[in-house]
């Protein structure tokens, strides 16, 4: 047990998220209706493939933009409603982000502590609010005594844990971190997981971790797969599930889609436990203006 004291951790709900970034080529739909509800103090990653939303999604969360349409609640504030200055007065406060890199959360020129110090000024204006010292924030990451370093003197694994704790500096009840084993060795990599445990457990704060390395979802209990735009799967201790979308679609595997082409016809039986999808005719190139439907099996 370190000297930090507990926070409350803030829960998130999303509800049909979209977000378009428009470009001098057009439009790019980044997210296409993210459903997901986060509760506070879970711990979870968020998974899949490169340009699949991910980044996007952890922006809107952490204020620094404002989603196309949807709803976005993190605590009691609606962050799709907020002006562009309440959003900021929610970054640290409320909402710490660890960037993909550790060095750029952290100045190199100042101690660990400095740094900190820093990063706790807006939130330290806040009437009542108390403040954990930098030292007792090193030390929640594992950084006992290394206060008066700086971030160049540090091995990268403890670089990554410097850059938590100035996510945490301002006592945020969600932190959000980007990649922070991507460029770590086994070591390195156990250490920074273990920190992300111990803050979790110690301080109630709700961990968001965008990660290539499904192990760290594994790890992490929760692993949420962004597909396309939108939550396309979610792992929980070592169990994958499909996810019903707020649309009442369901995503299927993408290793399913060879067999089962966009357009393909099911029938759909269903129980209160249970549902089948019976595939029974599929698109085939359009002949004369007519859809053609191959069979794949009987009628059901
Ligand atoms: N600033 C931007 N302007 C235009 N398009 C963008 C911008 N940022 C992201 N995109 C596009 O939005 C989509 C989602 O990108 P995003 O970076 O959120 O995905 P990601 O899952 O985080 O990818 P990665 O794992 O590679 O970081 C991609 O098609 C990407 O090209």
């Amino acid at each position: 047990m370190t000297d930090a004291s507990r926070t409350e951790g803030v829960p998130v709900t999303c509800h049909r998220l979209i977000h378009i970034y428009t470009t001098g080529t057009g439009d790019v739909v980044a997210l296409s209706g993210v459903d997901l509800s986060i509760s506070a103090g879970e711990m979870l990653a968020l998974v899949g493939p490169s340009g699949s939303g991910k980044s996007t999604l952890v922006s809107i969360l952490g204020g620094l933009m404002r989603p196309s349409a949807g709803r976005v609640y993190v605590g009691d504030h609606d962050l799709s409603r907020l002006s562009p200055s309440d959003l900021a007065a929610l970054r640290g406060p409320t909402v710490g982000t660890v960037l993909q890199g550790a060095e750029r959360n952290l100045l190199p020129y100042v101690s660990l502590s400095r740094n900190i110090w820093l990063a706790q000024r807006p939130a330290a204006r806040i009437a009542g609010r108390r403040l954990d010292p930098p030292e007792a924030i090193l030390e929640l990451v594992g950084l006992a005594g290394a206060g008066a370093r700086r971030s160049g003197d540090l091995t990268p694994g403890q670089r990554q844990r410097a850059a938590l704790a100035q996510g945490l500096a301002a006592g945020p009840g969600l932190l959000l971190v980007d990649e922070p084993t991507s460029q770590l060795d086994g070591t390195g990599r156990d250490e920074v997981l273990a920190a992300l445990a111990t803050i979790n457990s110690e301080r109630g704060t709700t961990v968001v971790v965008v990660t290539h390395d499904g192990d760290v979802g594994a790890q992490l209990g929760r692993a949420v797969t962004i597909r396309d735009g939108r939550v396309g799967a979610e792992g929980r201790n070592g169990r994958d599930f499909a996810v019903v979308a707020g649309d009442g679609t369901i995503q299927l595997p993408p290793e399913t889609l060879a067999s089962f082409p966009a357009g393909t016809l099911f029938e759909v039986d269903h129980t209160d436990e249970s549902i089948t999808l019976r595939a029974t005719a599929h698109p085939s190139t359009p002949r004369n203006g007519e859809v053609v439907r191959g069979e794949r099996g009987p009628a059901g």
